[in-house]
């Protein structure tokens, strides 16, 4: 990192720790209304905490897998350029490839209004084995925007190849939640969705999701607004999409949580993810130097207000 880098987040109050997390550096960011964590290791949004309450985002108890492809599951991954296993590809990791590698951290500031502004980017041609893997020319960039009301991500993917690009994604976000038997999503209601843990089959959604326990649902057309409603902590997160036509909901529930290395028994009981993304029939194509972006917009209010 450059020196006007260091000089930018120093006046942000903002620190580095060093190779701490995969061997990549992270971004803390401590402010009076919150505190922010990025992991430059697959440009997770790993943790933000607004001053008072607990995390908006969950991490799992231990740093899981080891090796080029070993995942963990907390904050927010990009699943980019494919959502899923790859469609023909069996020993290619699930969820694409930005979450996997290393990504650069290029600009710290504030917005107009003063809200916290740090930008990361993500550059096929910067790791030699995502170019191998995906040989059509990428520029991945997030900017986070945070204040004590939330954050933001603009994601943004540019097509630098002369060919269509197929794109398949999600912003697969870990919420945190006191109980996910008792937290409730809601804002779905008479939305389609595929059930992944029902063989694929069409459903329609019927009033609330709740308990938010073994599901594994591809919401498509899906509304822009929806929130999590959270009694335990008495909190409610209003999640706000653009660019995103499909919805995930996942949680693994307690069997398939006992398989993934990074998670302890009971943190399936900890998180809900609600995922802006674009999956399934919602894939699309980025043109020939376009540009596609998927913004996430997420507020946390007292749910006693609601
Ligand atoms: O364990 P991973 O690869 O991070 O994936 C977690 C889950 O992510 C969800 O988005 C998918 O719909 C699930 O099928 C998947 O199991």
């Amino acid at each position: 990192m450059n020196g006007r880098l260091m000089r930018e987040l120093e006046e942000l109050g903002g620190e580095i720790r060093p190779a701490s997390l995969k061997k990549c550096d992270e971004i803390i960011i401590d402010q009076p209304g919150f505190s922010a964590t990025i992991a430059l290791w697959g440009g997770h949004l790993e943790s933000f905490i607004p001053a008072g309450q607990e995390d908006l985002l969950f991490q799992s108890s231990n740093p899981g897998g080891e090796g080029r492809f070993g995942r963990r599951h907390f904050g927010v991954p990009v699943c980019w350029p494919w959502f899923g296993a790859h469609e023909t590809k069996n020993d290619y990791p699930a969820h694409g490839l930005a979450r996997y590698f290393r990504w650069e951290f290029i600009e710290a500031g504030r917005f107009k209004n003063g809200d916290v502004k740090i930008v990361i980017r993500l550059a096929s041609e910067d790791h030699p084995l995502i170019e191998e893997m995906w040989p059509l020319a990428f520029e991945l960039r997030q900017v986070f925007r945070f204040s004590s009301k939330g954050f933001r991500i603009n994601f943004s993917a540019a097509n630098l190849s002369d060919k269509p690009m197929p794109v398949s994604e999600a912003l697969h976000t870990y919420f945190h939640v006191s109980d996910n038997q008792t937290a409730a999503v809601q804002g779905l209601d008479q939305i389609s969705y595929v059930d992944k843990f029902d063989n694929g089959s069409r459903q329609l959604q019927q009033g609330i999701v709740s308990p938010c326990d073994h599901m594994d649902r591809v919401y498509l057309s899906a509304p822009e607004t929806c929130e999590i409603l959270d009694a335990g902590l008495q909190r409610k997160l209003i999640i706000h999409t653009e660019g995103s036509n499909s919805t995930v909901l996942w949680n693994p529930g307690a069997d398939i949580a006992k398989q993934r290395a990074d998670m302890e028994d009971e943190d399936y009981r900890r998180f809900v993810c609600v995922e802006a993304a674009n999956a399934l029939s919602d894939a699309y194509e980025i043109p020939p130097g376009g540009i596609h972006q998927l913004k996430l917009k997420v507020k946390h209010k007292p749910l006693v207000n609601a």
